[in-house]
């Protein structure tokens, strides 16, 4: 049994192993987030983090939910044409639960029933089979995340152009009408529309609240991206914005090296023999990537625990000429085909923050930062302050959502 069926996934791009159902699903779903495509998501990428910010300001107690919302609405949008029209939303509950599911039942390739498959069989009480016990209890929510979406995007049609799934299923359609068989079918659609919304959500969240440390962390980083954002016109930024803030977009950088989210990488196999500096790789060798280690080796990265990110600035810009962090996002022919789209959701939900707000310790008690490593490695919800930079960019914030929620009542 693959490690897709234990936990009731439809075909899905990240647990595939390669192969032709493999090739199949990266060629539909690499082409709409290449960086020249992902472009056409910045109105929800814009919206989502002027949402996001606003309510940050209004509820900073729950400001970890706007940032899920944030991070589950893009890719909610582009998947299934759905919107997220509340904190509460049923689809920001689903998308944590299936997250929980995969957190709690591990990476495939890692357990000890993808090392030695007869252990499957074992009853599930026996110490070591915690995660197949997990895999057992947790099996709905990804069941409901390949499925709920799915039926309420077929039950509000739009037009093809508007969402993944629309956009596939008006192929498959035309290609019945014309009696062309159809190589992606209906499950591979499921599967690969919820590969989008588990993959790229609470990794971006993730990333969003390591971000939101840093800056508490670090006041005189965040005083130097504010700078920054203020040399701009007084407005609140854009995407034409972004070529204009390298300094934002290394602060990003920095926080994908001192924190990977993935530390010890996806676990590859190894589908041939092959010889590595020497070493023999029998073939089916279990592969990890130490991308923890090369994002903090100290003869690379100078104080490499510290968060610098003028580390990367040439030497004769007052920096010290280092690389900027690798892996974070993968390697090789099964690199993420997210992280281009993860880049833009990040910079503008980032220089959002940096032109409307201050982040700050908590005004009473204590920050309370808890890390989790199940798998990966995230900060757990924490404490801290926000306080608009100025009336001036609270009320173009308020302003701009207002207008967002006018156009969006148009369009009903
Ligand atoms: C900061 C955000 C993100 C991080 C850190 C991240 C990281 C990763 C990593 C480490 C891998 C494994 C690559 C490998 O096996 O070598 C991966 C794969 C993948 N990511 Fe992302 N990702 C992010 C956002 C996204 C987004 C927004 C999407 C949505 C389209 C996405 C979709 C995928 C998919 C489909 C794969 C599987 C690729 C394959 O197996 O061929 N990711 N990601």
């Amino acid at each position: 049994m693959e490690p897709t069926h234990r936990m009731g996934w439809s075909p899905t791009l990240t647990w595939l192993r390669w192969g032709p159902k493999y090739h199949l699903h990266r060629k539909v779903l690499q082409p709409p987030f290449a960086k020249s495509k992902v472009g056409q998501y910045q109105d929800y990428q814009l919206r989502e983090a002027l949402i996001c910010c606003k309510s940050m300001l209004d509820d900073p107690e729950n400001w970890v939910i706007a940032v899920r919302r944030f991070a589950v609405a893009i890719v909610l949008k582009i998947s299934y044409g759905l919107n997220v029209d509340s904190p509460d939303s049923q689809w920001i509950k689903l998308a944590e639960e299936s997250a929980e599911a995969i957190g709690k039942s591990g990476p495939p390739a890692s357990s000890i029933m993808d090392r030695f498959p007869l252990t499957r069989y074992l009853p599930t009480w026996l110490p070591f089979m915690e995660r197949l016990r997990y895999a057992r209890t947790w099996r709905h929510a990804i069941e409901d995340i390949t499925r709920l979406p799915f039926e309420a995007a077929m039950s509000s049609p739009t037009s093809p152009t508007k969402s993944f799934v629309h956009h596939r299923m008006a192929i498959h359609n035309s290609n019945l009408e014309r009696s062309i068989p159809n190589d992606f079918t209906i499950e591979d659609i499921k599967g690969a529309a919820a590969t989008i919304v588990i993959a790229g959500n609470d990794t971006t969240a993730a990333t969003l609240m390591l971000l939101v440390l840093y800056l508490l962390k670090n006041p005189h980083v965040q005083s130097l991206a504010h700078s920054e954002i203020s040399s701009l016109p007084h407005n609140l930024p854009t995407f034409s914005s972004l070529p204009s803030l390298p300094f934002t977009h290394l602060l990003l950088q920095e926080t994908y090296r001192l924190n990977p989210l993935s530390p010890l990488g996806i676990p590859h196999s190894s589908l041939h023999p092959d010889t590595y500096k020497g070493m023999y790789i029998p073939p089916n060798t279990i592969i990890y990537q130490n991308i923890w280690a090369m994002n903090h080796n100290p003869s690379i990265y100078s104080d490499p625990d510290d968060f610098i990110p003028e580390r990367y600035l040439p030497v004769d810009q007052g920096g010290r000429g280092e690389p900027l962090p690798q892996g974070n996002f993968g390697f090789g022919r099964r690199v993420c085909i997210g992280r281009h789209l993860a880049e833009n959701s990040l910079m503008i939900v980032l220089a959002t923050i940096l032109a409307t707000m201050e982040i700050g310790e908590p005004e009473t008690g204590e920050v309370g930062e808890e890390w989790s490593f199940r798998g990966q490695a995230i900060v757990m919800p924490f404490r801290a302050s926000f306080r608009p930079r100025s009336d001036k960019m609270k009320e173009l914030l308020d302003e701009a959502v207002k207008k967002l929620d006018e156009e969006e009542g148009e369009d009903c």
